[in-house]
């Protein structure tokens, strides 16, 4: 419909002009081409013009307008009483125009809620540990792990005592990190799956052992990411919490309805039509030791319950994952600012980015 639009205002254009010159060089056309010729020539131009704008704009003005759908906020008798053990009194106020809470009262942390100096205090107090776990397994190894693990090292959790964990198929292809104090890196060596759905699945089995062993005996929190992501900004303390999920920052607008949960009944991931809170995202979850273990163990007896029915819920760990959220609510969620994509371009309730996801290059990482 566009197009017709743009093609014919342009030929109505071109028609008009022509009538006025006519009138100013007594009635001799002054253009060269007859009027129906200069049509046929204007008309395809301007269609190629129009195409080219819609397919370089047209996405990015959807996404734009994507983001002016309310997100509802939170009621105003219900702000005084949340408070969040690691921040203290949040600051809801500051964000007005997004909800600042969950309808089970878990707060949703968006930049300047918190004073990220008190979680910090509280995290040393406490003599914490915070695990971070990534996997680069294959090809994701060279295109991603070094990047993320600088990125985590000069914005992780800064300060603080960090275990990061990789699990990988090459432990010897691991970059050599130089690290700040109290904080170690060690690599878990993991067996390859052959499908890129497989490794990502996987990763629920391997995190629950890895949970019950060293990794759980070494953190109090941990941390559970994608590799195919890199801090830009602060990601401290303010983020702990029994049980953390995140706003997948493309449905964090959408409608409930719309949300891509798992629909197909047979799976252990399926929500009905009037389930599930909000989408999140699998590249980030956390919480405690005890919390992710469990997290882990439904996920991991999910994804083994579906293979045995020979079927596979639409987002691989990620439909498993909702499923938890939905049945065991979280404690804290993070705003999408925690795990933004810059290809959406820019939205006004995004303030400060920390962690970015990185271009994917799926022919190159997943082939
Ligand atoms: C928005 C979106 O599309 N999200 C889903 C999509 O994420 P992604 O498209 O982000 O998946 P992905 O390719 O990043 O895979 C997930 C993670 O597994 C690891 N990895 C994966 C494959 C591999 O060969 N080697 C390796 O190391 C790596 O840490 C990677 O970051 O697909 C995943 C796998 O189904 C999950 O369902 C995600 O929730
Ligand atoms: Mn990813």
């Amino acid at each position: 419909m566009p197009l017709r639009g743009l093609g014919a205002l342009g030929s109505h254009g071109g028609f008009r002009k022509q009538e006025g010159q006519r009138q100013r060089g007594q009635g001799k056309p002054t253009w060269g081409l007859p009027r129906t010729k200069k049509r046929l020539l204007w008309m395809p131009l301007l269609s190629a013009f129009g195409c080219l704008a819609l397919y370089l704009y047209g996405f990015r003005i959807l996404r734009y307008l994507e983001g002016a759908i309310p997100m509802g906020i939170c009621p105003i008798a219900t702000t005084p009483l949340l408070t969040d053990k690691f921040t203290g009194v949040l600051r809801h106020w500051a964000r007005s125009e997004v909800p600042t809470c969950t309808s089970w009262g878990a707060p949703i942390i968006w930049d300047s809620t918190f004073d990220p100096h008190v979680a910090k205090q509280e995290v040393r107090r406490r003599n914490l540990t915070i695990g971070l776990t990534v996997f680069a397994v294959g090809r994701y190894l060279e295109k991603y792990l070094e990047r993320f693990l600088k990125s985590a090292e000069q914005h992780f959790m800064v300060g603080q005592r960090v275990v990061f964990y990789v699990f990988t198929d090459r432990p010897e292809a691991v970059p050599y990190m130089t690290l700040g104090q109290g904080r170690l890196l060690r690599v878990e060596p993991v067996q390859r799956e052959s499908r890129w759905q497989d490794v990502s699945m996987a990763r629920m089995r391997v995190l629950y052992e890895a949970l019950g062993g060293k990794l759980g005996q070494e953190a109090d929190y941990v941390f559970c990411l994608d590799v195919d992501q890199r801090f830009t900004g602060n990601f401290g303390p303010e983020v702990l919490a029994d049980l953390v999920a995140q706003l997948h920052s493309w449905h964090y607008h959408w409608p409930r309805w719309l949300l891509p949960y798992e629909r197909d009944k047979r799976s252990a991931a399926a929500l009905s039509w009037g389930e599930g809170d909000f989408y999140y995202h699998a590249a980030l979850f956390g919480g405690s030791v005890a919390a992710l273990r469990k997290l882990t163990a439904h996920c991991a007896l999910g994804q083994q319950l579906d293979r045995e029915r020979g079927i596979e819920a639409v987002w691989h760990d990620e439909s498993h994952l909702n499923k938890f959220f939905w049945l065991y609510k979280p404690t804290k969620l993070l705003s999408p600012e925690f795990c933004w994509d810059p290809k959406i371009g820019w939205r006004t309730d995004i303030h400060h980015p920390r962690l970015i996801w990185e271009p994917k290059e799926y022919a190159l990482v997943r082939n």
